[in-house]
């Protein structure tokens, strides 16, 4: 199992792109499947989850085909299953989101249900109730939903009790092939839905309000093809901007989208960072900055981001003073506290609040990746820590950072990949 080796200690310089966002590109492969037309889409991450869901279509016969400027083209005109088997959800679980196109464009769907994971129990009760509201049959049994609909899905008013990101994709990829109108209220904001909405959009799909909580779909009785290139990925962004202010010196991330980060730049701001930017560029400089500690909330979009959230701990352990982090999004997302704790990390957890305490130093340590950004945390945490880190697990981190000890390294972080 690949591990990755840390010492620590360098200060980080230079320039770092920022690929596509997996949590786009994720919902976006799978909005292919409601039309019979080829989708080509571009900036696609190199990642495992995305790997994952191609594979997905693949297993269902839809035809997956790499171009030279390595975007993909789909097309279903093989589709031959509409099945999504637990061995490829299990590993990602927003293979879900193929529910709702599967359901929309060929009337039925069988989708494992991805059970819970290393930072909470996220159900998908709000995916399926908002496909019940469209008319569609569920029932779940052995594992799987078990999805149906005579005909067409009728629009509806859909209310999400809770704001949810992949429930507000997976009911809005249904609706726009439904019969009328369907409302979303109390629908997920987050610049990956609007992604996937100017996606939707492109294919000819009726779509208003996305980016505000209402969104309000005219269903159409077919989509077309269409090219749809990917957003930056703001959580790869934000993790290096905190590489850079965590390991000192001045970090540029470019073609990224400043106005997806206001939450994490207020929050950079606050820690002492001088931050810049531009049309596609932020820089972070500490050059000679105390770094300080800060109180976080996490919280959906534009909040501060659950998936910045353990990144900002570490940030927090290695600042001056002390910093308290509530995480309102998930219930169990504090696993790197542990592990940042053998680092010398001085932290309390009280329910969903941990309070960290600001340390000079973190010590290296071998230790384990848990979930994907925890796994970011701890390798910022080598890049502090006195020492050499050893970060296993990181099948998690290659679920979402590209080459990440490629583009550490360039940044002039001491990184290897260690394969045994
Ligand atoms: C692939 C992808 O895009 N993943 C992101 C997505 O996950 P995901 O879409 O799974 O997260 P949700 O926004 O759905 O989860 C928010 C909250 O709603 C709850 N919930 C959700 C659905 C449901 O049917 N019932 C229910 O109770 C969850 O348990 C959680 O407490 O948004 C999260 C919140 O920004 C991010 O951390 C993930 O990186
Ligand atoms: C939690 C995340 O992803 P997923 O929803 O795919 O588990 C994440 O990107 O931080």
């Amino acid at each position: 199992m690949d591990k990755l080796l840390i010492t620590g200690g360098a200060t980080l310089n230079g320039e770092v792109r920022i690929s596509g966002a997996k949590n786009a590109a994720l919902p976006i492969l799978a909005a292919a499947l409601l039309t019979k037309e080829p989708v080509t889409i571009s900036n696609l991450p190199h990642l495992n989850d995305i790997t994952t869901m191609i594979s997905l279509l693949g297993s269902m016969g839809v035809s997956v085909v790499l171009n030279e400027d390595m975007s993909v083209e789909i097309c279903t005109e093989t589709i031959t299953e509409l099945e999504a088997p637990y061995e490829l959800v299990k590993t990602m679980r927003a293979s879900i989101v193929v529910l709702g196109p599967l359901l929309a464009h060929f009337g039925k769907a069988r989708v494992s249900l991805p059970g819970g994971c290393a930072i909470g129990s996220r159900p998908v009760d709000l995916h399926i109730k908002g496909m019940e509201a469209l008319g569609a049959k569920v029932e779940v049994e052995g594992g799987y939903i078990n999805a149906s609909v005579d005909g067409r899905l009728k629009g509806a008013s859909i209310f999400f009790d809770k704001v949810t990101v992949l429930g507000t994709e997976n009911v809005m990829m249904a609706a726009v092939l439904a019969e009328g109108k369907t409302v979303l209220e109390n629908a997920a904001k987050e610049p990956e839905v609007v992604d996937l909405a100017n996606c939707l959009i492109a294919m000819g799909a009726k779509i208003q309000g996305v980016g505000t909580d209402t969104i309000t779909i005219e269903g159409v009785e077919a989509l077309h093809g269409c090219h749809h290139p990917v957003i930056p990925d703001r959580i790869e962004a934000g993790t290096y901007l905190v590489a850079g202010a965590v390991a000192g010196g001045k970090v540029r991330i470019k073609e990224a989208i400043p106005e997806h980060l206001e939450a994490v730049v207020t929050k950079l701001k606050e820690a002492g960072g001088i931050v810049t930017q531009g049309d596609d560029w932020i820089e972070i400089d500490m050059n000679g900055q105390t770094l300080k500690a800060v109180d976080i909330r996490t919280a959906p979009y534009p909040a501060f981001p659950t998936d910045m959230q353990a990144q900002f701990t570490l940030l927090n352990a290695v600042a001056r003073g002390t910093g308290t982090v509530e995480e309102t999004v998930f219930e169990n997302r504090f696993m790197h506290i542990n592990e940042l704790e053998r680092m010398g990390a001085k932290a309390k957890i009280k329910g969903n609040t941990v309070v960290i305490e600001g340390q000079e130093t973190l010590k290296g340590a071998p230790v384990m990746a848990t979930d994907l950004r925890a796994s970011a945390s701890l390798v910022l945490a080598g890049l502090v820590a006195e020492g050499e880190t050893l970060v296993d697990r990181i099948y998690h981190l290659d679920r979402g950072y590209e080459c990440i000890e490629e583009k550490m390294a360039m940044l002039g972080a001491t990184i290897r990949r260690v394969t045994n």
